[in-house]
């Protein structure tokens, strides 16, 4: 990345809660917008496969760069044997993801992730562990990850998500109406999605990995977004494929084409299986080479990840001792 990136001062700010846009508030579905989006799948592959070989992260910034990937962590836990104990311990993690004296030798007081990321049974421990942080509980929803169960119940569970304390509501699309073309399902699943949500903002995931071409990303993207999505997520983790860079190449070109044409911006979060600090900067570089500055503040960003701060804590911690230390020490919960 050969663009400045960050004084102190701008980096001790870019975790603090921004002056935020206002919601999308979706539009009504333009089917002539949507069918006549065409995908130039080699010049995308050619263009993510070239973006880590030609961005590197200068040295004296890196560490600039990895303590802005943290802001925006969805920090994350979302397995079968969950426990409140983990959780906790997540928490903690997520009020201190950088060891203080780490965080001391880099010239910063205090950061946090984006958000912690959880199952709807999870929200109570998180809520109660993240009290007077600020920190912003997502729950996963609507039959996560299949979105499968029955629709009266995918909408209930929105709303006692929220009821329970969660500010943001990571959905998952119904990817048969993808696949069949039913755009019109889609949309109005979409619509309901937002409505049952409230005040709470809603990510979109498409679980792309499934959606069959890239076609399909960019049109469910589309959908989605007129359908009133706060951010639109790439995955659920659960798919045999999740976030890519061409499908990120993709989707945030659908969000920067959905800003030019409404004036409305939406956030972008890949997720799963993003594990290494290299692969956070290349997102970072991505994000700011398509879509600019604004789009590297957590209200429009989220880097959804079960591992991926462990990793940017080593690096951190070789930035300033000059040495890696054992990956155990930077366990994330
Ligand atoms: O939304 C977040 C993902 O489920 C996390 O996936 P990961 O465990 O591969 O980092």
């Amino acid at each position: 990345m050969s663009t400045h990136v960050n004084t102190p001062t701008e980096l001790a700010q870019s975790h603090l809660p921004q002056v935020t846009d206002p919601r999308n508030p979706g539009m009504p579905l333009d089917m002539d917008w949507v069918r006549a989006v065409q995908v130039n799948t080699s010049a995308v592959e050619r263009r993510a496969a070239g973006l880590p070989a030609r961005r590197s992260v200068k040295k004296d910034h890196q560490a600039a760069w990895l303590l802005r990937a943290v802001s925006c962590i969805d920090l994350t836990t979302l397995s079968g044997d969950d426990t409140a104990r983990r959780v906790e311990r997540l928490c903690a993690k997520a009020r201190q993801p950088i060891a203080p004296a780490l965080l001391d030798a880099l010239g910063m007081s205090q950061i946090t992730v984006g958000a912690v990321c959880v199952y709807h049974e999870m929200i109570a421990p998180a809520k109660a562990a993240l009290q007077g942080t600020g920190i912003p509980i997502a729950a996963v929803s609507t039959g996560f990850p299949a979105g499968l169960s029955p629709f009266e119940l995918r909408l209930r569970e929105i709303e006692m998500s929220v009821a329970a304390g969660a500010a943001e509501i990571d959905i998952v699309i119904s990817r048969r109406h993808v696949l069949s073309g039913d755009w019109q399902a889609l949309y109005d699943e979409m619509r309901a999605f937002r409505a049952a949500c409230g005040d709470a903002h809603v990510k979109a995931i498409l679980a792309t990995g499934e959606l069959g071409s890239l076609r399909n990303v960019v049109r469910a993207s589309l959908i989605c977004m007129m359908a009133g999505a706060d951010f639109i997520k790439t995955s659920t983790g659960k798919e045999s494929v999740n976030a890519t860079l061409p499908v990120t190449l993709v989707m945030i070109r659908a969000i920067r084409d959905y800003f030019d044409r409404t004036g409305f911006r939406v956030g972008y979060k890949p997720a799963g299986g993003i594990s290494k600090a290299k692969d956070a900067l290349v997102y970072l570089a991505m994000m700011k080479e398509e879509l600019g500055d604004r789009w590297l503040q957590p209200d429009l960003f989220r880097f959804g990840a079960s591992s991926l701060l462990g990793d940017i804590e080593r690096q951190l911690d070789h930035h300033v001792s000059g040495s890696y230390s054992a990956s155990h020490r930077h366990a994330i919960s």
